[in-house]
């Protein structure tokens, strides 16, 4: 039998339970900066442009009209150049930032009007952040910069070294333990900045460009690590990016800003099949398909000839892994099968491949 399932349907369910509340929705959210935002604000309504806020009213439109559903468990990346808002958007969620107007909802919840001490236990047991220059304290060793969240818990010694070691090991820094920061590369260091967050186990993890300061190898490996952990942890993460592959390697829903602005939002393979417009064109036009788009976007539905002798594969397959698999076995054609198990229909490697290419 196929493995169709997504992988927030293979999650395990207590698991599940407790990330389910934790989808995140910004509603009608802008940010003005200046002296008098709240004078700004209704000229948005109004189709005031950004460069008017700037130059006639001496304000800054850090964001204007943001609307994005953030499932809970999944990895929404949020995407722009600089400049674009990004940074701003994502400390909404902590409420490092105010909005001028709009809410912020986790769990139903808003945060813009949580009271001093609501917000206070939020931020510390709800929400957890990895900075892109990794933020670990110099003078502290690996296991007490890993301790930390736990420790201005006032949580016991004995539970936090027994949750640092577990997420230090899962990072794959055991025996790291007491090596300072300096002592270790950009990699691993960042690798102590993913555990230390995981430790303090909040369902939502806001990741600021975090891989954004790494070698590329090193950043590919940081990205899988967090996908492999993923599968496990289900936390409801934003990470913001200025990088398309990573944003498609890793989102399983994308929202792309510009000007403040979010000019797209879905999944990858909708973003790079259908850009909303020429900006969004001109970003995914060297995008690698084979990566993104799955069998379920190509296939037609036909009824299987009786005599096919081709291999049998999900319709969530990527087009890279569909011709791989292909290739091994051999054989001529696919069929696809929807996540229930029936056949939609076949493809041909020349199908595939042409597919991969792309119009
Ligand atoms: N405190 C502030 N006061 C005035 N303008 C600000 C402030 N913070 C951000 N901005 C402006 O808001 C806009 C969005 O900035 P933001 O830092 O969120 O973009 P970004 O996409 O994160 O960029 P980068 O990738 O360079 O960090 C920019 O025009 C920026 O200059």
């Amino acid at each position: 039998m196929l493995d169709t399932a997504t992988p927030l349907q293979r999650a395990a369910p207590a698991r599940r339970e407790q990330t389910q509340d934790h989808a995140i929705e910004i509603r009608g959210l802008s940010k003005v900066f200046g002296k008098t935002p709240e004078k700004i604000v209704p000229l948005l309504k109004q189709g005031v442009t950004k460069q008017e806020i700037m130059d006639v009213h001496k304000h800054v439109l850090g964001l204007n009209d943001i609307n994005i559903s953030m499932p809970a468990g999944a990895i929404q990346v949020i995407m722009g150049l600089s400049g674009s808002g990004k940074s701003t958007l994502i400390r909404h969620i902590n409420r490092l930032i105010d909005p001028s107007v709009g809410e912020v909802l986790v769990a139903g919840v808003d945060v813009c009007k949580m009271s001093p001490k609501e917000l206070r236990e939020f931020r510390r047991h709800k929400t957890a952040m990895v900075f892109q220059q990794f933020g670990l304290l110099p003078h502290r060793t690996v296991l007490d910069n890993a301790v930390y969240g736990l420790q201005l818990q006032g949580v016991p010694r004995a539970r936090q070294v027994d949750a640092a070691m577990h997420w230090l090991g899962r990072v794959g820094l055991s025996g790291f333990e007491n090596h300072y920061p300096h002592q270790l590369s950009g990699g691993m260091q960042q690798r102590v900045g993913l555990a230390r967050a995981l430790v303090n186990d909040a369902p939502i993890l806001l990741m600021d460009e975090a891989f954004s300061a790494l070698d590329p190898l090193i950043r590919v490996d940081m990205q899988s690590i967090l996908l492999e952990l993923q599968k496990e942890i289900r936390k409801t993460i934003v990470f913001i990016t200025h990088d398309l592959d990573e944003a498609l390697r890793l989102g399983d829903r994308i929202a792309i800003l510009r000007d403040g602005e979010v000019v797209q939002q879905g999944t990858g393979q909708e973003i790079v099949l259908s850009p909303a417009d020429e900006y969004i064109m001109d970003f995914v036009r060297h995008v690698n398909r084979g990566k993104v788009v799955q069998l379920s976007a190509v296939v037609e539905r036909q009824a299987i000839p009786p005599d096919v002798d081709g291999i049998e594969l999900p319709c969530s397959t990527l087009l890279e892994t569909a011709v791989s698999s292909l290739l091994a076995s051999g054989k001529s054609m696919i069929v696809v099968r929807d996540p229930w198990g029936e056949a939609l229909g076949c493809l041909s490697l020349p199908k595939v491949v042409a597919a991969m290419v792309g119009p």
